[in-house]
C-alpha cells in the first residue's frame, strides 16, 4: 500500500497569536504562516527575509503535519484565523494545509500580489489581493491578476489592498479600484523605513508614515472617493519593524 504524501511547504516563519495589522481583518487575532520565496522584489518590501534568496537557508521545507502542530501549539488548540503571507504564498502548495485547518474549525486568509493563480484559492475564507503600484518597481500582469479572481470563484471574501507612497501610486490605486468596482478597497500608507533583513531594531519614521496617512485621507476626501478605506499598518505603529509580531 502506498501512503499519499502531501508536498512540503517552504516556510520562513510561523508566529502568533498576534493581531492582523492590515486591511480587511485589522485587529483580529491570528497566527501567521509566512512562506519563503517571492516572484516579485518590491523596492520597499518590508519582509525581505522571506523574499531575498540570500536568506533561503532560513526557510524550511515543512510537512502539513509539522506546520499544523506548530499552529495548534501557538493557538492553544483553539480555532482562529490563520494568515498566510510571505513572500508570495501562492507559490506554495497550501491546499492540504487549508483542508486540515478547516476540518478543525480554523479559517484562512491569504495575502498575495495576484501574480500566480492557484485552484485552492477557492478554499480560502478571505483572499486579499495587493497589486503593486509604480513606486514598487514592479508591473502588474492584469491577466494573471484576473486569473486569481477567477480561481477564487467568489467563494472567499475578497479585498484589494494597495500600498501608496505618492501621487502616481494613488492614481494607480484609483485605476485598479475602478477595474473591480465590487471589491472593497483598502489604501495603506507605505513604510519608507522598512527593515533590512536581520535589522529588527531599524528605526521606523512613524511621523513620516502618519504624514502620508494624513495626505491620503485628504486625497480620498477631496476626490469624494467614499468607497476607499484608509488604514495604517497597525502592527508597525505598535511594534515598529520588529519581526514575528
Ligand atoms: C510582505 S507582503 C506579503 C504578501 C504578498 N507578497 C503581497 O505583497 O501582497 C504583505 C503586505 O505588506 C505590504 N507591504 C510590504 N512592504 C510594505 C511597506 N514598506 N509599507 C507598507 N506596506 C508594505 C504589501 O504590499 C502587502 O500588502
Ligand atoms: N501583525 C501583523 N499583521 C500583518 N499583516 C500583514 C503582515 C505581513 O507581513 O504579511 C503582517 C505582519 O507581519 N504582522
Ligand atoms: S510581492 Fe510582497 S513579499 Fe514580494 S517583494 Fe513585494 S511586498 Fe515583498
Ligand atoms: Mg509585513
Amino acid at each position: 500500500m502506498t501512503i499519499a504524501r502531501t508536498p512540503e511547504i517552504r516556510v520562513s516563519e510561523i508566529f502568533g497569536p498576534t493581531i492582523q495589522g492590515e486591511g480587511i481583518l485589522i485587529g483580529l487575532p491570528t497566527v501567521f504562516v509566512r512562506t519563503g520565496g517571492c516572484d516579485y522584489r518590491c523596492s520597499w518590501c518590508d519582509t525581505l527575509h522571506a523574499v531575498d534568496s540570500d536568506y533561503r537557508d532560513q526557510w524550511r521545507p515543512m510537512s502539513v503535519d509539522d506546520i499544523w502542530q506548530e499552529v495548534l501549539r501557538l493557538s492553544g488548540n483553539k480555532p482562529l484565523t490563520v494568515s498566510l503571507s510571505g513572500g508570495n504564498p501562492a507559490i506554495q502548495p497550501l491546499g492540504p494545509l487549508i483542508e486540515r485547518g478547516h476540518s478543525q474549525g480554523f479559517r484562512f486568509a491569504l495575502e498575495s500580489q495576484g501574480s500566480i493563480a492557484k485552484e485552492w484559492f477557492s478554499a480560502l475564507d478571505v483572499l486579499v489581493l495587493s497589486p503593486k503600484p509604480p513606486s514598487s518597481g514592479m508591473e502588474t500582469d492584469w491577466h494573471s491578476f484576473e486569473a486569481c479572481l477567477k480561481m477564487a470563484a467568489e467563494k472567499p471574501q475578497l479585498a484589494l489592498k494597495i500600498v501608496v507612497f505618492d501621487d502616481r501610486d494613488y492614481l494607480f490605486a484609483r485605476t485598479a479600484a475602478a477595474r473591480y468596482p465590487t471589491l472593497p478597497v483598502y489604501l495603506q500608507p507605505g513604510n519608507h523605513t522598512p527593515p533590512a533583513p536581520g535589522d529588527e531594531e531599524a528605526r521606523v519614521d512613524l511621523d513620516g508614515i502618519m504624514d502620508r496617512m494624513l495626505w491620503l485621507v485628504d486625497k480620498v476626501t477631496e476626490d469624494r472617493w467614499f468607497e476607499a478605506r484608509v488604514l495604517p499598518q497597525l502592527h508597525v505603529l505598535m511594534w515598529g519593524n520588529k519581526r514575528g509580531v
